[in-house]
């Protein structure tokens, strides 16, 4: 193990090992988890990459700052099934030119992002540092930040892609090495492709980048006409645009190996020229339902929503921390099986630590090592949990008083995203610290200052830096999280 690693190691799909993970810059740990596509509520199953990496985002913080990482989440709102999710809800509005199409994707994609940001926050996640919306990132921006017109042009200009009817396509062939991620190799996808359908391509793995829209359907005006892009280039311009051509960490579920990610690193290395486009991938296992992955195309789903605030799943609402322990009982790379005794078991554990918890009036400064070590080794939370049901039993045998268990154990669950009602905060003291951290960036001490940021992090407070719109002066907000 390298010391640059800081004892973290994450299993790497790419390798298919567990790989030291040395940072790019420890200053900016970068890391991209693929998004929802906002036309549906998300149901549980697609909490679990937002649960986990949340996990892994509160662990990076930890072992680099607070202020040294950047995650980026992006939100998909085109996709041809929002499209159809507009007709479907706003059908009559639209034929009788009450609404627009474009007007009524507006307001599916912005309900559902609404809810989705209800949903996690509720599931105990932290927000990511950016969440990008694919559809600011289609044409070339005034920030110059990347987009997914000029990436195409350039994978054109390269010899990776070509127009074909009506569509702009990457030429799979033009890439030596495709396939690495999912080791599937260019003849094995030739089977079972329609050929018919595909006539057009010069290979059947050969992926949309950019087709051509109805009039009636969305679109940007491009260089291969009026059209919308395809689903893999979004994420190739959206994280090249926060992260840079290289980065440290890419996730999202097993099902996102192929294709999506696959094209979605053909893209980024062949525009950019890179040997990689993420030093590690990760990728969580299913949520499952009677051994079937739970998806909306089966029908064996049930929204975050609905297990939160209706009595749909075992005759009960369930309180998101609930939801949050059962996803994390498991390790994330197995399949989980979703049940009602699941659930169960995971609130007996979680009342049994909180009541042990509660026996400590302040929460610990350090986190116990033991918690840091197993979730350093590829997030083995179930490792953890042992020691916070160790601590657990040390608290409740201590009682009252100076009780190091329970304040370590309530230090361990806040961390982890748990309310243990930690953060009493003194307002006051807040206020001060705000006050004297833009004296400190006044004077241009950042690391002072990004220390003060830090340690609120720590009791839970954070900061956010904006500016007065009327008088343009830096100003500081704070919101408590857990
Ligand atoms: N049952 C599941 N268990 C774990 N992760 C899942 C599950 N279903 C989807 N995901 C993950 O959720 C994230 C969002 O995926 P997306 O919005 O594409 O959902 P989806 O795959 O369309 O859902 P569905 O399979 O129900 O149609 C992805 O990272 C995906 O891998
Ligand atoms: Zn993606």
């Amino acid at each position: 193990m390298s010391d640059a690693s800081k004892g973290l190691s994450l299993y790497n799909t790419l390798t298919r090992a567990k790989d030291d993970f040395v940072p790019i810059d420890p200053l900016n740990v970068r890391m991209y988890v693929c998004g929802p596509t906002v036309y549906d509520f998300a149901h549980i199953g697609n909490a679990r990459p937002v649960i986990v990496f949340d996990v892994l985002f509160r662990l990076l913080r930890h072992l680099y700052g607070g202020s040294h990482v950047t995650y980026v989440r992006n939100i998909t709102d085109v996709d041809d099934k929002i499209n159809a999710r507009a007709l479907r809800d706003f059908g009559d509005e639209i034929s009788s030119g009450k609404l627009s199409l474009n007007e009524a994707i507006r307001r599916v994609t912005e309900k559902t992002a609404d809810q989705y940001h209800k949903d996690v926050a509720t599931l105990g996640c932290l927000e990511p540092t950016v969440e990008p919306r694919a559809t600011e990132f289609v044409e070339p921006r005034a920030d110059g930040k990347a987009d997914m017109i000029t990436l195409i042009e350039r994978l054109i200009e390269r010899g990776h892609a070509y127009v074909a009817a009506g569509e702009v396509l990457f030429d799979t062939a033009s890439m030596p090495d495709y396939g690495q991620l999912s080791k599937r190799n260019l003849d094995e996808q030739q089977a079972g492709v329609r050929i018919a359908v595909d006539a057009h391509k010069k290979n059947p793995g050969d992926f949309v980048l950019w087709k051509l829209s109805s009039p009636e359907e969305p679109g940007w005006d491009s260089p291969w006409g009026r059209g919308r892009p395809g689903w893999h280039i979004e994420c190739s311009a959206m994280s090249a645009a926060y992260l840079g051509e290289v980065f440290d960490i890419h996730g999202g579920g097993l099902d996102l190996i192929f294709p999506h990610h696959e094209n979605e690193i053909a893209q980024s290395r062949c525009a950019h020229g890179t040997d990689v486009m993420a030093n590690i991938w990760m990728h969580n296992g299913f949520l499952q339902v009677e051994g079937q992955k739970m998806s909306k195309s089966l029908g064996n789903f049930y929204s975050i929503h609905e297990l939160l605030e209706t009595e749909t799943f075992g005759g009960r609402k369930w309180p998101g921390e609930v939801l949050r322990l059962a996803m994390l009982m498991t390790h994330y790379r197995e399949p989980i099986d979703f049940s009602v005794r699941k659930l169960e078991e995971a609130e007996n554990t979680l009342r049994k630590w909180k009541r042990a918890a509660d026996l400590a009036p302040e929460v610990a400064p350090q986190l116990p090592a033991e918690v840091v070590e197993a979730l350093s080794d590829d997030l083995a939370t179930y490792a953890a949990f042992q020691r916070l049901t160790q601590l657990a039993g040390e608290a409740l045998d201590a009682g009252g008083g100076d009780n190091a268990a329970a304040a370590s154990l309530k230090a361990a669950l806040a961390f982890l995203g748990f309310d243990v009602g930690a953060a009493k905060v003194d307002e006051a003291a807040i206020a001060r610290a705000i006050a004297r951290r833009l004296e400190l960036i006044a004077a241009k001490n950042w690391a002072e200052a990004d220390r003060i940021r830090d340690e609120l992090l720590a009791q839970g407070v954070q900061l956010k830096d904006g500016k007065d719109p009327v008088t343009g002066e830096r100003i500081t907000t704070w919101e408590v999280r857990r």
